[in-house]
Protein backbone atom coordinates (compact mmCIF):
# COMPACT_ATOMS: atom_id res chain seq x y z
CA UNK A 1 0.00 0.00 0.00
CA UNK A 2 1.29 3.46 -0.50
CA UNK A 3 0.97 6.20 1.43
CA UNK A 4 0.78 8.59 -1.27
CA UNK A 5 -3.23 9.08 -3.47
CA UNK A 6 -1.13 9.68 -6.55
CA UNK A 7 3.04 8.12 -6.84
CA UNK A 8 4.56 9.44 -10.23
CA UNK A 9 8.03 7.45 -10.43
CA UNK A 10 10.51 7.42 -13.69
CA UNK A 11 7.84 9.31 -16.01
CA UNK A 12 8.80 9.39 -19.48
CA UNK A 13 6.75 10.64 -22.44
CA UNK A 14 8.79 10.56 -25.71
CA UNK A 15 6.12 11.83 -29.15
CA UNK A 16 7.24 11.08 -32.48
CA UNK A 17 7.71 14.52 -34.10
CA UNK A 18 8.75 13.59 -38.14
CA UNK A 19 10.78 10.97 -37.31
CA UNK A 20 12.87 12.95 -34.19
CA UNK A 21 12.08 11.84 -30.76
CA UNK A 22 10.33 14.43 -28.64
CA UNK A 23 10.81 14.04 -24.82
CA UNK A 24 7.61 15.67 -22.72
CA UNK A 25 8.04 14.33 -20.26
CA UNK A 26 11.96 13.80 -19.06
CA UNK A 27 12.05 11.82 -16.26
CA UNK A 28 10.07 13.12 -13.20
CA UNK A 29 9.20 12.00 -9.60
CA UNK A 30 6.70 13.19 -7.92
CA UNK A 31 3.81 12.05 -5.15
CA UNK A 32 0.70 14.02 -4.67
CA UNK A 33 -1.31 13.25 -1.66
CA UNK A 34 -5.34 13.11 -0.66
CA UNK A 35 -6.51 16.63 -0.07
CA UNK A 36 -4.02 18.71 -2.10
CA UNK A 37 -4.61 21.40 -4.38
CA UNK A 38 -1.10 21.16 -6.29
CA UNK A 39 -0.99 23.60 -9.86
CA UNK A 40 1.41 22.68 -12.64
CA UNK A 41 3.10 25.63 -14.18
CA UNK A 42 5.33 26.16 -16.80
CA UNK A 43 6.03 27.67 -20.05
CA UNK A 44 4.51 26.37 -23.30
CA UNK A 45 5.50 23.26 -24.66
CA UNK A 46 7.10 22.17 -20.90
CA UNK A 47 4.70 19.48 -20.76
CA UNK A 48 1.88 20.35 -18.49
CA UNK A 49 -0.96 18.76 -20.52
CA UNK A 50 1.09 15.63 -21.61
CA UNK A 51 1.86 14.83 -17.83
CA UNK A 52 -2.12 15.48 -16.78
CA UNK A 53 -3.05 13.21 -19.58
CA UNK A 54 -1.22 10.42 -18.71
CA UNK A 55 -2.09 11.03 -14.81
CA UNK A 56 -5.63 10.73 -16.15
CA UNK A 57 -5.26 7.36 -17.68
CA UNK A 58 -5.09 8.74 -21.37
CA UNK A 59 -2.21 8.93 -22.63
CA UNK A 60 0.78 5.55 -22.16
CA UNK A 61 3.99 7.11 -20.80
CA UNK A 62 7.17 5.56 -23.05
CA UNK A 63 8.96 4.62 -19.23
CA UNK A 64 7.46 4.90 -15.70
CA UNK A 65 4.73 4.22 -13.73
CA UNK A 66 1.35 6.46 -12.31
CA UNK A 67 0.14 4.77 -9.12
CA UNK A 68 -3.30 6.17 -7.86
CA UNK A 69 -4.88 4.82 -4.54
CA UNK A 70 -2.00 2.32 -5.25
CA UNK A 71 -3.70 1.14 -9.01
CA UNK A 72 -0.66 1.16 -11.09
CA UNK A 73 -3.09 2.81 -13.90
CA UNK A 74 -1.51 1.16 -17.35
CA UNK A 75 -1.02 -2.37 -15.59
CA UNK A 76 -4.78 -2.02 -16.19
CA UNK A 77 -6.94 -3.54 -19.35
CA UNK A 78 -8.26 -0.68 -20.79
CA UNK A 79 -11.60 -1.94 -19.50
CA UNK A 80 -10.54 -1.25 -16.22
CA UNK A 81 -8.66 1.94 -17.11
CA UNK A 82 -12.16 3.54 -18.36
CA UNK A 83 -13.91 2.53 -14.66
CA UNK A 84 -10.73 3.81 -12.99
CA UNK A 85 -11.47 6.76 -14.77
CA UNK A 86 -15.24 7.30 -14.13
CA UNK A 87 -15.16 6.45 -10.58
CA UNK A 88 -11.53 8.04 -9.43
CA UNK A 89 -11.61 11.65 -12.24
CA UNK A 90 -13.16 14.34 -13.31
CA UNK A 91 -11.83 16.43 -15.77
CA UNK A 92 -12.17 20.50 -16.87
CA UNK A 93 -10.73 21.17 -19.40
CA UNK A 94 -9.88 25.20 -21.33
CA UNK A 95 -12.73 24.57 -23.76
CA UNK A 96 -14.91 23.70 -21.95
CA UNK A 97 -15.97 20.45 -23.92
CA UNK A 98 -19.95 21.27 -23.94
CA UNK A 99 -22.30 19.50 -26.09
CA UNK A 100 -23.53 22.18 -27.97
CA UNK A 101 -27.14 20.77 -28.47
CA UNK A 102 -27.51 19.58 -25.51
CA UNK A 103 -28.91 21.63 -22.48
CA UNK A 104 -26.64 22.26 -19.49
CA UNK A 105 -29.16 20.10 -17.11
CA UNK A 106 -28.30 17.21 -20.34
CA UNK A 107 -24.78 17.93 -20.35
CA UNK A 108 -24.00 17.43 -17.09
CA UNK A 109 -25.76 14.28 -16.66
CA UNK A 110 -23.74 12.91 -19.64
CA UNK A 111 -20.92 11.27 -17.29
CA UNK A 112 -23.49 9.47 -15.49
CA UNK A 113 -24.80 7.73 -18.96
CA UNK A 114 -22.50 4.15 -17.52
CA UNK A 115 -23.93 4.43 -13.72
CA UNK A 116 -26.31 2.48 -14.10
CA UNK A 117 -28.53 5.50 -12.46
CA UNK A 118 -32.09 5.99 -12.89
CA UNK A 119 -33.05 9.11 -14.92
CA UNK A 120 -34.66 10.82 -11.67
CA UNK A 121 -31.27 10.16 -9.63
CA UNK A 122 -29.39 11.06 -12.54
CA UNK A 123 -31.67 14.60 -12.86
CA UNK A 124 -31.63 14.96 -9.16
CA UNK A 125 -27.75 14.81 -9.09
CA UNK A 126 -27.36 16.84 -12.01
CA UNK A 127 -29.73 20.08 -10.76
CA UNK A 128 -27.59 19.41 -7.28
CA UNK A 129 -24.41 19.86 -8.73
CA UNK A 130 -26.03 22.87 -10.93
CA UNK A 131 -26.95 24.69 -8.05
CA UNK A 132 -23.72 24.56 -6.67
CA UNK A 133 -22.11 26.43 -9.20
CA UNK A 134 -25.18 28.58 -9.00
CA UNK A 135 -26.68 28.15 -12.38
CA UNK A 136 -29.90 26.79 -11.44
CA UNK A 137 -32.04 29.07 -13.34
CA UNK A 138 -30.45 28.32 -16.39
CA UNK A 139 -30.34 24.31 -16.48
CA UNK A 140 -32.27 24.57 -19.32
CA UNK A 141 -30.32 26.73 -21.31
CA UNK A 142 -28.00 25.51 -24.58
CA UNK A 143 -23.89 26.43 -24.19
CA UNK A 144 -23.77 28.97 -26.23
CA UNK A 145 -26.42 31.11 -24.51
CA UNK A 146 -24.13 31.18 -21.42
CA UNK A 147 -21.32 33.26 -20.26
CA UNK A 148 -17.74 31.92 -20.75
CA UNK A 149 -17.87 31.69 -16.62
CA UNK A 150 -20.88 30.12 -16.92
CA UNK A 151 -19.59 27.66 -19.36
CA UNK A 152 -16.65 26.91 -17.19
CA UNK A 153 -19.11 26.26 -14.27
CA UNK A 154 -20.91 23.83 -16.39
CA UNK A 155 -17.83 22.32 -17.02
CA UNK A 156 -17.07 21.97 -12.98
CA UNK A 157 -20.65 20.84 -12.61
CA UNK A 158 -20.12 17.96 -15.38
CA UNK A 159 -16.75 17.33 -13.51
CA UNK A 160 -18.22 16.64 -10.05
CA UNK A 161 -21.02 15.35 -10.87
CA UNK A 162 -19.75 11.29 -10.22
CA UNK A 163 -18.61 13.01 -7.04
CA UNK A 164 -14.79 12.04 -8.26
CA UNK A 165 -12.01 12.59 -5.47
CA UNK A 166 -10.27 13.69 -7.65
CA UNK A 167 -10.49 16.73 -10.26
CA UNK A 168 -8.13 17.26 -12.98
CA UNK A 169 -8.54 20.65 -14.87
CA UNK A 170 -6.15 22.01 -17.69
CA UNK A 171 -5.85 25.62 -18.11
CA UNK A 172 -9.72 26.03 -16.29
CA UNK A 173 -9.10 29.70 -16.51
CA UNK A 174 -7.19 30.10 -20.30
CA UNK A 175 -10.28 31.49 -22.03
CA UNK A 176 -11.78 33.57 -18.74
CA UNK A 177 -11.53 37.39 -17.84
CA UNK A 178 -9.67 37.90 -14.79
CA UNK A 179 -12.46 38.59 -12.36
CA UNK A 180 -14.01 35.57 -13.58
CA UNK A 181 -10.76 33.76 -13.46
CA UNK A 182 -11.33 34.60 -9.56
CA UNK A 183 -14.42 33.18 -9.18
CA UNK A 184 -13.66 30.04 -10.93
CA UNK A 185 -10.24 29.93 -8.46
CA UNK A 186 -12.62 30.15 -5.49
CA UNK A 187 -15.11 27.65 -6.97
CA UNK A 188 -12.23 24.84 -7.55
CA UNK A 189 -10.97 25.83 -3.28
CA UNK A 190 -14.14 25.46 -2.29
CA UNK A 191 -14.14 21.79 -3.86
CA UNK A 192 -10.44 21.26 -2.29
CA UNK A 193 -12.05 22.39 1.02
CA UNK A 194 -14.44 19.48 0.68
CA UNK A 195 -12.50 17.04 0.01
CA UNK A 196 -11.36 16.93 -3.74
CA UNK A 197 -8.01 16.68 -4.64
CA UNK A 198 -7.05 18.59 -7.31
CA UNK A 199 -4.35 18.71 -10.06
CA UNK A 200 -4.56 22.20 -12.27
CA UNK A 201 -2.25 22.65 -14.90
CA UNK A 202 -2.00 26.35 -16.09
CA UNK A 203 0.54 28.52 -17.46
CA UNK A 204 -0.73 31.63 -15.49
CA UNK A 205 1.75 31.88 -12.60
CA UNK A 206 -1.05 34.38 -11.11
CA UNK A 207 -3.41 31.23 -10.90
CA UNK A 208 -0.78 29.47 -8.81
CA UNK A 209 -1.34 31.37 -5.72
CA UNK A 210 -4.76 29.37 -5.32
CA UNK A 211 -3.35 26.11 -4.91
CA UNK A 212 -1.94 24.80 -1.53
CA UNK A 213 0.87 23.55 -3.70
CA UNK A 214 2.87 24.02 -7.01
CA UNK A 215 5.05 22.29 -9.21
CA UNK A 216 6.82 24.59 -11.91
CA UNK A 217 7.88 22.46 -15.08
CA UNK A 218 10.26 23.50 -17.88
CA UNK A 219 11.24 21.05 -20.89
CA UNK A 220 9.58 18.11 -19.45
CA UNK A 221 11.68 18.41 -16.03
CA UNK A 222 10.13 19.41 -12.50
CA UNK A 223 11.94 23.02 -12.30
CA UNK A 224 10.78 23.65 -9.05
CA UNK A 225 8.30 21.72 -6.16
CA UNK A 226 7.24 23.04 -3.23
CA UNK A 227 6.78 20.53 -0.47
CA UNK A 228 5.20 22.33 2.09
CA UNK A 229 1.75 23.00 1.84
CA UNK A 230 1.32 27.29 0.89
CA UNK A 231 0.74 28.80 4.06
CA UNK A 232 -2.87 30.12 5.44
CA UNK A 233 -1.70 33.40 5.74
CA UNK A 234 -0.90 32.94 1.92
CA UNK A 235 -3.73 31.59 0.94
CA UNK A 236 -6.13 34.50 3.21
CA UNK A 237 -4.61 36.78 1.16
CA UNK A 238 -5.85 35.48 -1.79
CA UNK A 239 -8.88 35.59 -0.24
CA UNK A 240 -8.64 38.97 0.93
CA UNK A 241 -8.01 39.91 -3.06
CA UNK A 242 -11.37 38.81 -3.83
CA UNK A 243 -12.99 41.20 -1.13
CA UNK A 244 -14.34 43.15 -3.69
CA UNK A 245 -15.45 40.83 -6.17
CA UNK A 246 -19.33 39.58 -6.15
CA UNK A 247 -20.71 37.41 -3.87
CA UNK A 248 -20.83 33.79 -5.65
CA UNK A 249 -24.10 31.64 -6.43
CA UNK A 250 -23.21 28.84 -4.84
CA UNK A 251 -24.48 26.27 -2.28
CA UNK A 252 -21.31 24.57 -1.10
CA UNK A 253 -22.76 22.36 1.48
CA UNK A 254 -25.27 20.24 -0.10
CA UNK A 255 -23.05 17.95 -1.76
N1 LIG B 1 0.64 14.36 -29.98
C1 LIG B 1 1.85 14.93 -30.03
N2 LIG B 1 2.74 14.57 -30.99
C2 LIG B 1 3.99 15.10 -31.04
N3 LIG B 1 4.44 16.02 -30.16
C3 LIG B 1 3.58 16.43 -29.20
C4 LIG B 1 2.26 15.91 -29.08
N4 LIG B 1 1.65 16.51 -28.01
C5 LIG B 1 2.56 17.35 -27.48
N5 LIG B 1 3.71 17.31 -28.19
C6 LIG B 1 4.95 18.05 -27.88
O1 LIG B 1 5.32 17.72 -26.56
C7 LIG B 1 5.79 18.88 -25.87
C8 LIG B 1 4.93 19.15 -24.64
O2 LIG B 1 3.60 19.48 -25.07
P1 LIG B 1 2.43 19.80 -24.03
O3 LIG B 1 1.20 20.08 -24.81
O4 LIG B 1 2.37 18.73 -23.02
O5 LIG B 1 2.99 21.14 -23.35
P2 LIG B 1 2.21 22.25 -22.49
O6 LIG B 1 3.17 22.67 -21.44
O7 LIG B 1 0.90 21.73 -22.06
O8 LIG B 1 2.03 23.40 -23.56
P3 LIG B 1 0.88 24.55 -23.67
O9 LIG B 1 1.01 25.37 -22.42
O10 LIG B 1 1.28 25.30 -24.89
O11 LIG B 1 -0.43 23.84 -23.79
C9 LIG B 1 5.78 20.01 -26.89
O12 LIG B 1 7.05 20.08 -27.48
C10 LIG B 1 4.74 19.56 -27.90
O13 LIG B 1 5.02 20.09 -29.18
Amino acid sequence: MTDHLIEIHGLNKMYDSGGTGVAAIDHMDFFIDDGEFVSVTGPSGSGKSTLLSVMGGMNRPTRGTVRVDSLDLYALTPEQRADFRSEYLGFIFQSFQLIPYLTLLENVTVPMAVTGRKTKEKRDMAMAVIERVGLADKALRLPDQLSGGEQERVAIARAIVNRPPIILADEPTGNLDSRTALEIMALLQELNREGHTIIMVTHNREMERHATRSVRVRDGRIETISMEKIEDDELNTTADSRKDQPELEMNLDDL
